[in-house]
């Protein structure tokens, strides 16, 4: 789009009228799924969803939220918050993370790039970290990409490298972790074979060690930095796997939650410490859950624990994880430019705008929404509110999350008539459900409901108009299946509980006192998917979207 012809100033819709309330809510890892024992909102009592449901097809309809429908690199991607909240807010498809990294790696041209020029300046005389989640998710990171990373590094004269493992169980199944870890000392064996010096220098569980976010619990990145950086942790092994193996059976954690642990060598010592004059770079692409670690690494100033010892390093992200904060300031591969969102072109036309979540989900509604960015587009007409999550536990402990203050804080926003749009995402389907505690995520469900209820309840009063959708599927689906959709056995005939998210698409609903009466979905949108809502929910506010946006779902006919 030329500079010239470009406008923030949105068309007025020609049949929809402004000023109605406008409440958009995400149900997180909410997909829709045929029904049986392992579909958690369906076994869950939820007769709020259930009533949305009869508006099919005008009022409700299923639309893609994985894969290449919101930039993954392929349909076999299941959808996540990141590229689903994304897309939600933005409009458009953008090449996400996975596929940037891939295409870069491809090419060869990340070695090419100013961030890898950085790092390398190191490789002399410094070790090379890797610091990130192991394993094929394709969520956060990819062990294929941290292979060709590792290889391509050597290539280019990396002469000494360690990898600081986080274990996943949580986009892979549980007990995976084992198989990853033999992979990758598969791998580095061969380098060491070269001549070169490479191996696993620490670990830990990525719920447990590292892979916080929002800082919810700086503890989370502490522990991670202790074993990586200081090369101390409560644990000790020679070997990876042995560690993860006696980890896991020994203190009965769960790769999501395994203890940090550090590789020695014959005489107690950690074997990759990160010290001055070493590069240090961490290899997921995902944002969220590397936005501390990234603090913890680049920043002089940082209070937020006791770092102890502060090495001079060469530190670069896959890519830059913050967009306005501009962190890291080196990175491989530029992130993708997810500019003109909805959330700013709506404040920019007036629309006072209120996002709320707890503090696991804030940055969805916000940072995510509004394209990677953190902060307000405009303060005077803006109000994110962070509802503190509970720390230090896992959620199907409390599946009910904050639901019910998420919405009740929503519920005012819509009464004070002081905003036009109320955001918020209900993490409960999501959180518990990667729990993997199937009875936990029917509570989650049912109290994910409610929440839906309450706010529904205060547009009704309003006569305002609601928008509900879901970003991505996995409490409707807790179970890993055969092709054929039969619940898939272990070797000794068990189910295998489905922590992650799935491939299933989600319900988007619309309705309110508020909706023109002859508001209904169309059914002419080729694939429908989550990027086809931001410009529904301008057309909701009153507003034509931008010619480029993916194109609204809904039609105004004449009754
Ligand atoms: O917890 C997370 O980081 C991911 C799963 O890896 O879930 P979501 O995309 O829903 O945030
Ligand atoms: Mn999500
Ligand atoms: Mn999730």
């Amino acid at each position: 789009m030329g500079s010239s012809d470009f406008s923030w100033t949105l068309p007025d819709h020609p049949k929809l009228p402004k000023g109605k309330p406008v409440a958009v809510v995400v149900l997180d890892g909410w997909g829709e799924a045929d029904a049986d024992q392992y579909n958690c909102i369906h076994v869950a009592e939820t007769p709020t969803m259930d009533s949305l449901k009869k508006g099919a097809p005008e009022k409700w309809k299923l639309v893609k939220a994985h894969g290449t429908a919101v930039g993954l690199p392929s349909d076999d991607d299941m959808g996540n918050s990141e590229v689903g909240h994304n897309a939600l807010g933005a409009g458009r498809i953008f090449a996400q993370g996975a596929k940037l990294v891939d295409t870069a790696l491809a090419s060869g041209k990340i070695f090419e790039g100013e961030g890898f020029k950085y790092i390398k300046e190191s490789f002399d005389q410094g070790t090379l970290h890797l610091i990130g989640l192991l394993s094929d998710g394709g969520v956060h990171s990819r062990l294929d990409q941290l292979q060709l990373l590792l290889n391509g590094a050597s290539a280019n004269g990396a002469k000494k490298i360690r990898v600081h493992i986080l274990t996943d169980g949580r986009d892979v199944l549980d007990g995976t972790s084992v198989g990853f870890v033999e992979t990758l000392e598969n791998d580095l064996s061969q380098l060491r074979a070269k001549g070169i010096d490479a191996c696993i220098a620490s670990g830990g569980g990525r719920m447990y060690v590292t892979m916080d976010r929002y800082e919810n619990d700086w503890d989370v990145v502490k522990r991670g930095w202790d074993a990586q950086v200081l090369g101390e942790a409560p644990h000790k092994f020679q070997n990876a796997v042995e560690a993860v193996k006696t980890l896991r059976s020994e203190t009965k954690a769960n790769d999501q939650y395994l203890p940090p642990f550090v590789i020695v060598d014959d005489s107690d010592k950690a074997v990759g410490p990160i010290v001055d004059g070493d590069a240090v770079v961490t290899f997921n692409f995902r944002a969220d859950r590397m936005v501390m670690i990234a603090k913890a690494l680049e920043y002089e100033d940082f209070d937020k624990f006791d770092r102890v010892r502060v090495p001079k390093i060469r530190y670069a992200g896959m890519l830059q994880y913050d967009g306005e904060l501009k962190l890291p300031s080196h990175y491989l591969v530029s992130p993708p430019e997810i500019e003109r969102t909805s959330g700013e072109y709506l404040v920019k036309n007036g629309i006072r705008t209120f996002a709320c979540s707890e503090t696991v989900k804030f940055g969805h509604v916000t940072f995510f929404w509004n394209g990677n960015r953190s902060g307000y587009f405009d303060e005077t007409k803006e109000e994110y509110v962070e509802i503190p999550s509970d720390s230090g536990i896992t959620f199907n402990v409390k599946p009910k999350m904050k639901a019910l203050e998420i919405a009740e804080k929503a519920r005012d926003a819509i009464l004070s008539g002081k905003f036009d749009q109320v955001r918020v995402n209900l993490p409960n389907g999501d959180m518990v459900g990667h729990t993997g505690d199937i009875e936990a995520t029917v509570v989650a469900c049912k109290a994910a409901d409610e929440a839906v209820k309450m706010i529904l309840d205060a547009i009704e009063q309003v006569g305002g108009i609601y928008l509900v959708t879901a970003d991505h599927g996995n409490a409707e689906d807790m179970v890993k299946r055969n092709k054929s959709g039969q619940p898939q056995l272990d070797k000794k005939g068990e189910i295998q509980i489905l922590t992650s998210h799935t491939l299933q698409p989600v319900p988007v609903a619309i309705g309110g006192p508020g909706l023109h009466s002859g508001v209904r979905f169309r059914n002419d949108v080729q694939t429908p998917g989550l990027a086809n809502v931001a410009a529904t929910v301008m057309n909701l506010h009153g507003f034509e979207a931008p010619a480029d946006y993916e194109p609204t779902l809904i039609e105004v006919v004449d009754k």
